[in-house]
């Protein structure tokens, strides 16, 4: 923070910066697993930073939970058991139980200091952890899936960048766990970064999805406070008969997410991407 801004400087975006003016730092901690801190923007609300990453601002963090949620549980037939894997500033369970059909949703993130500060500072996304349907798992993921074979209908991996504690949730090894504690017909989303600055992962990502999973698609969405303004979902189904593309039964009270916007960020992938992408099919 230089001047009263907040520069999300980072090797993985060279040369370019989202900056957010500050209007109190509220909470600065090394946690074991990262540099966390949380500071009230004068324009975004309570902003979460994770190793000077941008993870969520209360103004716009309803565009990526909702996102994230809907759009594998909107098109599965009856999600009831629902994982998250990070998402630890409890944003994506509150979208999670706005599906009537769930019954639990487990939450596992492997460091406490990101639930523990986001009940503090960011009440309007922590406050779901006080649902009798949640329960809170504080682990690896990678230790956790093992033991929970067969068992989920939808999987959301909510994570940081592919630089740090999330690296490993980027690769196959991880995809293989996933698959195998899905249910038959499950479905699973991950945060799949951005088509202006991470295209060759992106492409190596998705040629792992149609690798281990007969459905894969890349959507779309506009975040303002991620690199770029663009963040990417990526969206895998066990059941080849399954068009995760296609919203099964409305989501209420949602702020972004729609029937026709599940369907637009799929079809609005620009064509650079989608032709990058879809290079991956003849693998
Ligand atoms: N619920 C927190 C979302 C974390 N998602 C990521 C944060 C960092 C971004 N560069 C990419 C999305």
């Amino acid at each position: 923070i230089k001047d009263g801004w907040f520069r999300e400087i980072n090797s993985q975006w060279p040369g370019q910066a989202m900056t957010l003016k500050v209007k109190q730092i509220l909470h600065v901690e090394k946690s074991l697993f990262q540099d966390v801190l949380v500071f009230q923007s004068e324009t975004y609300g309570n902003v979460l930073v994770l190793d000077s990453v941008i993870q969520c601002t209360e103004r716009d963090e309803f565009s990526y939970q909702e996102m994230i949620a809907h759009l594998p549980l909107a098109s599965h037939p009856n999600p009831k058991n629902v994982l998250v894997i990070g998402g630890g500033d409890g944003g994506v369970i509150r979208e999670v139980l706005k599906h009537k059909s769930v019954e639990k949703v487990t939450l596992c993130d492997i460091d406490e200091a990101v639930i523990r500060v986001s009940k503090i500072y960011l009440p309007n996304m922590s406050a779901c952890y006080a649902d009798k349907r949640v329960e809170v798992f504080i682990g690896d993921g990678f230790k956790f899936l093992p033991e929970h074979k067969d068992e989920y209908d939808v999987i959301i991996t909510d994570s940081s960048d592919p630089v740090g504690p999330a690296e490993a949730l980027f690769k196959k090894p991880y995809y293989e766990l996933l698959k195998e504690s899905l249910k038959e017909g499950g479905h699973v989303s991950t945060q799949a970064e951005s088509v202006w600055l991470h295209m060759s992962l992106i492409k190596e990502f998705m040629g792992t999805c149609k690798k281990l999973f007969p459905v894969a698609e890349y959507a779309t969405i506009s975040i303002p406070t991620y690199p770029a303004g663009q963040m990417g979902i990526m969206v895998c189904s066990k059941d080849s008969q399954r068009d995760v593309k296609l919203p099964l039964r409305p989501v209420p009270d949602c702020k972004y997410y729609s029937a026709d916007v599940h369907r637009g960020a799929f079809l609005s992938v620009p064509e650079f991407a989608r032709a990058m992408l879809n290079e991956n099919t003849n693998i």
